[in-house]
């Protein structure tokens, strides 16, 4: 392990200061800031067009901020401002819409070859890769621990929303990430498949891979996740414990209309209140 990678254990996950991105000419993100210690399960969540997809782009070097008076860049990853993609990957694994249709386009990839190519940065393999029996190995298992073993020999293209998900987490998991950022990863799926794919991330959250959860729903909010952001047009609403920041008021400001949150053992649902 080089040193950064060391590093990286005791560093903040993500540092955002003040991050401005703007698009079409308007504050998507509007002096955004975060802090995600390594270990602090995390949800952001926030109605259509609050910023969300945009924060994981600023995160994922998709999108740039504003430059801010003093030069400096806004956003740290690990402590670091700079990093090459692949190295980045490594440590912080994301998984998004976008990524997934671009996956399951009309592309030919089977899965397996998804995730083993992942250790190349790679969508699918070429005549350069050379795929290792340890590579091999943590592919496979990979799949498994998200359960999707069963689905390899298969094209991406023809799996559902959930399967085609699980295998993108995989892939992402096999550089062991400290870290996985996941944008609205219940998107699409039923709701025994969304309450069985929420238990493979408890997993992966109780095996110590830091989970931040982009979302909608309070009810996608796993019992390990400790800290939730509120984004509301851009900007913070409320950044704190679970228990803080997951109540009433703070739901209602958030979504524009009156909110009831109630509490379920760990879980935390919220319905919609008439005016
Ligand atoms: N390509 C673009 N050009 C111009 N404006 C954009 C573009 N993409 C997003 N925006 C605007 O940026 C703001 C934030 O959008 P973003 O997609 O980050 O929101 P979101 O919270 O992810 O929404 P959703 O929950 O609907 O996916 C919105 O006002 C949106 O209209």
């Amino acid at each position: 392990m080089n040193a950064d990678a060391t590093n990286a254990s005791t560093l903040p996950l993500l540092e955002i200061n003040d991050a401005t991105v703007l698009r079409g000419g308007r504050p998507a993100l509007d002096r955004f800031s975060l802090r995600v210690e390594a270990g602090r399960h995390t949800a952001i969540l926030g109605a259509n067009g609050s910023g969300k997809s945009t924060l994981v782009q600023l995160v994922a070097r998709q999108l740039y901020p504003l430059v801010p008076s003093d030069g400096g860049n806004p956003v740290r990853v690990f402590g670091r401002t700079h990093w090459n993609v692949a190295e980045l990957r490594g440590l912080l694994g994301i998984v998004s819409p976008a990524l997934q249709n671009d996956y399951t386009s009309d592309v030919p990839l089977e899965v397996f070859e998804a995730v083993v190519s992942g250790f190349f940065a790679a969508r699918g393999l070429g005549l350069d890769h050379r795929v290792s029996d340890d590579m091999h190995e943590r592919a496979r298992t990979a799949l498994e621990q998200l359960g999707a073993g069963q689905l390899i020999g298969r094209a991406m293209a023809s799996l559902s929303t959930g399967e085609a998900r699980r295998v993108l987490i995989a892939r992402a998991l096999v550089h062991h990430p400290r870290a996985l950022l996941l944008d609205e990863p219940c998107a699409g799926l039923d709701p025994a498949s969304r309450r069985r794919f929420l238990e493979s991330l408890r997993v992966l959250a109780r095996g110590g891979t830091t989970l931040l959860l982009v979302t909608h729903h309070v009810e996608e909010i796993l019992p390990e996740i400790g800290q939730v952001l509120l984004l509301k047009d851009g900007r913070v609403l409320h950044q704190g414990d679970k228990a803080v920041t997951l109540t009433d008021a703070a739901l209602g400001e958030t979504f524009g209309m009156p909110v009831r949150v109630t509490r379920h053992g760990d879980w935390y649902h919220a319905t919609v209140e008439s005016p």
